[in-house]
């Protein structure tokens, strides 16, 4: 078996017992070291980093206050508050193991310990200081992240009403720590609201985390959200946090969100009821204090309605609801994001494009059933592809698709195929042809779908 690569220290004045660790924990860490004089303490940890320290509770011969180990343990945290120390406690100390924890120590181990409750116990507290780090990270990614979406209001394009409503509520809601359920068609700009709700927030220096309940595999979400202890499942190795423990303190963002599996619904409502998760394989509840966005593409009434989302987590989710607007019906937007994405494209590739004005005026009055990430796409391929400077009607994609005014749903009355056509089309636009995620939708295998599509003669009409 590989070695965890983390260094261990074990301080106890007892010969046997620092002997005893040092055959156990060096089947399972990379580096195990041991010192039987405490007064050392000092100088090795300003020489080394331990990821873990395993401390006795009691140093001279026949004292059992276990005060000597309760002034190290405080010695040590003065000089790393976040090192992680397991205290060694004799059997029948269990108050002082308490003590100690609230002082700051990791968890406890009794003498005589079970040599694979030592190792569970040090692998824990390990995996835990790793989490801990990665979590610095993150956040630390993540603040950078918001200084650049503080810089001039340059990621978040629009000055139509109907935008300057959505910012307005963003900015209001965000002062506060009301859940917000956002509401709109895919590419609509749902998640970048988020980010902004979560920057203008009080709880923008800690972390963002968001969670794709659309694309993560339901088998995996269990696991992903509430986290896991090591042997819960067959590959639950070590224990692993989930992410809603890592938005402690933060924001988690729950991408669609209506397409959660209804037993993983009750789950999510019992979360945030009492405000604790469950890792699988645990009986330990974790307190978690977490503010939820929400968002999703389904018009979410209408899923209570027909019995496929729970009323009451709709309740608890949705504060706060804001609509974004599709941007058919904010087209005056269109030249302003047609300019960003331009600038952003052009930097990007090095290249020297403008748009003209009746291009825009061409772009204005096309429908955008992808909304901004459709127009995001459809510039930044017609300034790789177009060999003009200025960029004409025909770089853009959906001009030149012959499929444009094909893919258009019949009017009543219909046939059957008539409305499985209308219902190939409209998951078509949905998922702007993506057709793994088409044929998801209408619960069929893609070369079903691919069988349809030739027998409504659609096929030519997807790029
Ligand atoms: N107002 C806007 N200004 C600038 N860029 C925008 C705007 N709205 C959306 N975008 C861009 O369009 C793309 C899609 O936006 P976003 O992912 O936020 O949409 P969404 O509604 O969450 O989509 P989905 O429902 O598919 O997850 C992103 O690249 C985003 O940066």
């Amino acid at each position: 078996m590989k070695k965890l690569p983390a260094r261990i220290l074990v301080v106890d004045d007892d010969p046997d017992i620092l002997t005893a660790a040092r055959v156990v924990l060096r089947q399972t860490f990379a580096s195990v070291e041991t010192e039987s004089n405490p007064q050392k303490l000092n100088f090795l940890l300003q020489q080394h980093h331990y990821d873990v320290i395993l401390l006795d509770m009691n140093y001279s011969s026949g004292k059992t206050s276990g005060n000597e180990g309760l002034a190290w343990l405080k010695q040590i945290l003065s000089i790393n508050p976040d090192q992680r120390v397991v205290m060694i406690t004799a059997y029948g100390d269990i108050k002082l193991a308490v003590e100690a924890m609230k002082e700051g120590a990791a968890d406890f181990i009794v003498k005589p310990w079970d040599n694979e409750k030592l190792e569970a116990t040090v692998t824990a507290s390990y995996q835990h200081a790793v989490t801990k780090k990665e979590l610095g990270h993150l956040k630390s990614r993540q603040s950078q992240y918001s200084r650049i979406m503080q810089a001039p209001e340059s990621d978040l394009v629009g000055r139509s009403s109907l935008m300057k409503a959505v910012l307005n509520a963003a900015q209001k809601v965000a002062e506060t720590d009301a859940n917000v359920l956002l509401l709109g068609e895919n590419g609509t700009g749902k998640e970048l609201i988020a980010k902004l709700i979560h920057q203008q927030s009080k709880r923008k220096d800690e972390a963002f985390i968001k969670v794709d309940a659309g694309s993560l595999a339901h088998s995996l979400f269990e696991s992903e959200l509430f986290g896991y202890k090591k042997g819960a499942f067959t590959d639950a190795r070590e224990d692993r946090i989930g992410r809603i423990e890592l938005a402690n303190g933060g924001t988690l963002f729950l991408d669609e969100v209506g397409n959660l599996p209804l037993p993983l619904q009750a789950k999510l409502l019992s979360v945030l009821q009492n405000r604790e998760v469950i890792p699988l394989g645990s009986n330990k509840p974790v307190a978690v204090n977490v503010r939820l966005i929400c968002a999703t593409n389904l018009v979410i009434h209408e899923a209570v309605a027909a019995g496929q989302f729970r009323e009451d987590l709709l309740y608890r989710i949705n504060t706060v609801e804001i609509t974004l607007p599709p941007l058919r019906m904010r087209t005056d937007d269109i030249p302003l994001l047609a300019q960003h994405f331009l600038q952003m494209y052009t930097a990007k590739y090095r290249k020297e494009k403008t748009l003209g004005d009746d291009t825009i005026k061409y772009l204005q009055d096309y429908a955008w059933p992808g909304n901004v990430r459709e127009l995001q796409h459809a510039i930044e391929r017609a300034v790789i592809m177009s060999e003009h400077t200025v960029l004409k009607k025909n770089d853009f994609l959906f001009a030149s698709r012959k499929g444009a005014p094909a893919l258009t749903a019949k009017q009543e009355p219909l046939s059957l195929d008539d409305m499985e056509r209308n219902a190939i089309i409209t998951a078509i636009q949905q998922y702007q042809g993506n057709m793994s995620k088409v044929a998801r939708a209408l619960g069929v295998g893609r070369t079903t779908l691919y069988r349809k599509l030739t027998k409504y003669g659609l096929e030519k009409d997807i790029s």
